[in-house]
């Protein structure tokens, strides 16, 4: 699969590039549709070796390749647009992965009516269950949307959503696998707390998020009728669920989502 014959390259081939590549490949995307840029030869040599693809530099990147997927640090994207950006023609479609990041900030440094997307995934793209929020940015048409949702799809999950709605989706998607997997860890810890071997605590919280996991998306219930059936009166759960209340995790949680929104704007307006 390369819809149209599309040439892909990802540009600066981190964590989030890497698993972008693996996915395509894995969907039946051709190796020789793809090409990667780093800023080390090690790490070049490394994802030629991993994935038989080229790597190239930014710039041959740019000329060959229609669709440039920017997968830099936020940080780093100023940088990178000051070498590529006058040389992208109009007719390359630019994807940004970068958190906070406007499409406005790279509308800036690419030639007038270069189509921009920005895109949040997560890292469970890496065993295809990513969540990936797809908005249009100046001039990207329906066409646009549809070739980076075909991209995104086998990867998971995607939704397409307003760009207003980008910091809140990176604070609850693109983030969330952290919290989960602190959640995770801390039940863990709770287990060896009641003594139980760490193997075995492991054990039972993964599956337990699996089979948790499973139900939700499975079941159409909502997660409070969920939790409901669980929560036997004068049970275990309820004693449980007093302390979390208790330690204040609903509102831990709100504050803590709107901590990482309020970054993803803190990075736009300090990239401006
Ligand atoms: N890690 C995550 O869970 C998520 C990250 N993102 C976004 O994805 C982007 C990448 O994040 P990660 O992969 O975690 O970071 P990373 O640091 O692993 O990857 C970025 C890569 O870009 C390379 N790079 C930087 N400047 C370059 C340049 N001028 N030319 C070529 N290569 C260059 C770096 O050497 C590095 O390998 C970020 O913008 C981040 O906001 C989005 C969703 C989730
Ligand atoms: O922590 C970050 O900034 C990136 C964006 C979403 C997940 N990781």
């Amino acid at each position: 699969m390369a819809p149209g014959g599309h040439t892909v390259a990802v540009i600066g081939t981190g964590k989030i590039g890497e698993l972008m590549l693996s996915g395509l490949l894995r969907a039946g995307w051709p190796a020789s549709r793809l090409l990667a840029t780093t800023r080390r030869l090690t790490r070049a040599e490394e994802l030629a070796t991993r994935y038989g693809i080229r790597v190239v530099d930014n710039l041959t990147a740019v000329a060959e390749a229609d669709v440039l997927a920017i997968s830099v640090k936020p940080q780093d994207a100023a940088a990178l647009l000051e070498e590529i950006g006058p040389k992208v023609p109009s007719d390359k479609l630019v994807i940004s992965l970068c958190a906070g990041l406007p499409t406005s900030f790279f509308g800036k440094r690419l030639p007038d009516g270069t189509p921009v997307i920005r895109v949040m995934t997560n890292t469970p793209a890496l065993v295809d269950q990513a969540m990936t929020a797809i908005s249009a940015g100046p001039y990207a048409t329906g066409a646009h949307l549809s070739l980076a949702e075909e991209m995104f799809t086998p990867l998971g999950a995607t939704i397409r959503v307003p760009e207003s709605q980008q910091d809140a989706v990176t604070a609850l998607s693109g983030s969330g696998p952290a919290y989960f997997y602190l959640l995770v860890e801390a039940m863990i810890d709770a287990g060896i707390l009641l003594g139980l071997p760490r193997q075995v605590a492991h054990e039972l919280i993964v599956q337990t998020a699996i089979g948790s996991a499973t139900m939700l998306r499975d079941s159409g219930e909502h997660p409070v009728k969920l939790r409901e059936a669980v929560t036997s009166p004068a049970g275990t759960t309820i004693s449980a669920i007093r302390e979390l209340e208790k330690h204040g995790v609903r509102a831990a949680l709100l504050a803590a989502l709107e901590a990482a929104r309020d970054r993803a704007r803190e990075i736009a307006a300090q990239s401006d």
